[in-house]
Order: structure tokens, then sequence, then C-alpha cells
């Protein structure tokens, strides 16, 4: 047992990618299992280990966590990234929640039905622009501080990164009317840890590709 995290997902981003943002960015290292057959999904059914028969599966200090917001709320209280109070942490859950629901539909996007993929692209740009980015932007400008939630980095600002990155990689000029946000994404990127994982050979995972696609519905037998 090395004492690192140990991760149990698919080779590739899906709903695995936020902890290893949020682990990366605590400075910590983890190990990863990626799961490519049934047989191996079934085995841990069958030895129990999945609660509710579903991955992210995350190994850390002794337990086996699945469900994904209860991992990356563990993660964040244990390396100090969840504010210093519950009003501070209260805001942290809202920011996230929000940035979760966006990112919820770029994590379906891969799977949508070939005629479905133009309207849900539309649809991802439209949200982004119009109902969370103007969020975070004006947040930002009203207090003027470097971070979103008590002008320290925390979960907020690194679930905020990902979906910046996330979104400009379907959709390039994004940040064109947000002024506020593509100063955050230069200060962010720079955060030393976060400057790690964007770096080659990190664990970050590349954009979701047919490969990973058919990986998921093999294995779910879908
Ligand atoms: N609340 C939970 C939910 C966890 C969850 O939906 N896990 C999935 C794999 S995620 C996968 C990959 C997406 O890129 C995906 C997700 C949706 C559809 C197809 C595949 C699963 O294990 N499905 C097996 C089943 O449900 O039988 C959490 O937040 O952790």
């Amino acid at each position: 047992m090395s004492g690192k995290p140990r991760l149990t997902y698919f080779n590739g981003r899906g709903r695995m990618e936020p902890v290893r943002w949020l682990l990366a960015a605590a400075g910590v290292e983890f190990e990863e299992f990626f799961l490519e057959t049934s047989e191996q999904y079934e085995k841990l059914i069958k030895d129990g280990v999945l609660m509710f028969q579903q991955v992210p599966l995350v190994e850390i200090d002794g337990m086996k966590m699945v469900q994904t917001r209860a991992i990356l709320s563990y993660i964040a209280g244990k390396y100090n990234l969840y504010g210093k109070d519950l009003k501070e942490r209260a805001l942290i859950d809202m920011y996230v929640e929000g940035i979760t629901d966006l990112m919820q539909m770029i994590l379906m996007f891969p799977f949508s039905p070939p005629e479905e993929k133009e309207k849900n692209l539309a649809s991802i740009k439209e949200k982004a622009t119009t109902r969370y980015f103007p969020v975070f932007e004006k947040v930002l400008k009203q207090h003027g501080q470097d971070f979103l939630v008590g002008n320290k980095f925390s979960w907020a600002d690194v679930q905020l990164i990902e979906a910046i990155l996330a979104v400009e990689e379907k959709i390039p000029a994004v940040l064109l009317g947000f002024p506020q946000l593509q100063a955050f994404k230069i200060r962010v990127s720079n955060v030393p840890t976060i400057k790690k994982f964007l770096q080659p050979g990190s664990p970050r995972k590349p954009p979701p590709d047919q490969h990973y696609v058919e990986t998921v519905l093999k294995v779910f037998k879908r």
C-alpha cells in the first residue's frame, strides 16, 4: 500500500477529472486503475467495492469512497481548500454545484447522438456565456480579489479553471466578453500546483474521443 489515493475509473475525463484536478491542486500524488473490460467492472461489484455499482471509486485514508461530490468534499476539507468557515463553505458549494451543472453538459456531450451534437454544443455555449460565466465575472469584478472566495485559493477556483479550459476546447473564443475570467485564467494557471498539472506528462486526461466512449459503453454493456 503506497499510502497514495487510488483512483478507479476509465482512462479518460468523465466524472473523475474534477477529482484529478483537486488532488493535483492540493499537490497530492495519486495512483490510477483504468477500467477496460466489463469483467473488471463486474469483479468490483462482486467484491462489494462499489457501494452503488458505480464509478468513480477513490480509495483514500482507508476508505473506499464513491459519489463524486462526497469524494471532492472530503478532499477539499482535508487539504484546506474549502473556506475558513461555514459561510465560505456554503459559497464554495454553490459555485461548485453551478459549475458542475455546466460540466455535466460537457461530460455527456460525447455520448449524444450525431444528429443532436450541433444542438447540444449550441446549448453548452449558450449556458456557459449567459448563465454561468457571467456569475463569476461579476464576483471577481465586485470583490476585486484574486480568488473566488475569501481571497484564498479554494476548490471553487479549481472547478472554475477546469470548466473554463473545457469550454474553450469546444468554443475557443468563449472568454472574449469576460475580461475578469481571462485574467483569472492566467492567474490560476500560474498557481504552482495547477501549472504543473497543465504541463505534459501530468495525470490530466485529454478530451474524450471515440475510443473513450466505446470503452465506457463496452464496460457497461450499453
Ligand atoms: N452520482 C454518481 C454517478 C456516477 C455514475 O454515473 N457513474 C457511471 C460512470 S460515469 C460514465 C462516464 C461518463 O463519461 C457515464 C456517465 C453517464 C452515462 C454513461 C457513462 C457508472 O458507474 N454507471 C454505471 C451504472 O450506473 O450502472 C457520482 O457522482 O459518482
